[in-house]
């Protein structure tokens, strides 16, 4: 699903990490964890193309990213769902035309039920002609994986997707997304919540990616 080889990124500052091999099979659950600057979102942007590395090679499905033309990276694209850190919302759109766009934009067909079981999944039910100005922090970011998931994507990225809830609202979408992986979407997750990590694991074969130093690797025991 995801293949890095000897991927190394620099954004001009020095070395941000060297030499990262993986590979994250089809259908499979990883957290991406370490300090604050240590990287993950950079990891998260080189897995859909947004970065390109400095040095090494990221393919995705199959096809390094490098080598793709922008037919093939968009067409990749469509296939992942993405929680942005700070969720980017068209705030002149409602929040249900929010979480239909990427399926609106690619002309899909999007169905009223669709859309409202989707918010409902989300706990969003009542919002859904509500704007992203109005959403408290854990709503945003609730919309934000409604969003990710309206495309039914074979992999989703989520960067700190529960920043702003609460430990219960945590859990709750943590599961959906063990849920969704259990449907057979790939997942990677960057958080500093080593709570969610251990509560995960009791749910779903979770692995941990974890930055030491300018390494990323899997995480033992420990956690
Ligand atoms: N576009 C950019 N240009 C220059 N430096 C950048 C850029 N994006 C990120 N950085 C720097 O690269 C480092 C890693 O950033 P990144 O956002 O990947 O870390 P992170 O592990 O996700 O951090 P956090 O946990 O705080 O979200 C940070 O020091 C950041 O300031």
């Amino acid at each position: 699903m995801i293949a890095f080889e000897d991927v190394s990124h620099d954004y001009g500052g020095g070395p941000l990490f060297r030499d990262v091999t993986l590979r994250l099979e089809q259908g499979s659950f990883h957290f991406l964890t370490g300090p604050s600057g240590a990287g993950k979102s950079t990891i998260l942007k080189l897995c859909y193309g947004e970065l390109q590395p400095s040095s090494g090679k990221v393919s995705v499905m199959g096809r390094a990213l490098a080598e793709m033309t922008r037919d093939q990276l968009a067409e990749t694209r469509q296939r992942i769902g993405v929680v942005h850190q700070d969720c980017q919302f068209l705030d002149h759109l409602s929040v249900a035309q929010n979480v239909g766009l990427p399926l609106t934009t690619t002309g899909r067909d999007l169905t009223e039920t669709d859309l409202s079981d989707l918010l409902g999944w989300v706990g969003l039910g009542g919002h859904a002609n509500a704007f992203p100005p109005t959403l408290s922090g854990g709503e945003r970011q609730r919309a934000a994986l409604a969003r990710a998931v309206i495309v039914a994507p074979t992999l989703l990225l989520a960067d700190e997707p529960t920043g702003n809830l609460d430990w219960d609202m945590s859990q709750r979408l943590l599961m959906l997304m063990v849920e969704l992986n259990r449907m057979g979407t790939a997942i990677v997750i960057a958080t500093h919540d080593l709570n969610l990590i251990r509560f995960a694991k009791a749910h779903v074969n979770a692995r941990v990616l974890r930055f030491s130093g300018r390494k990323l690797q899997i995480a033992g025991a420990e956690l």
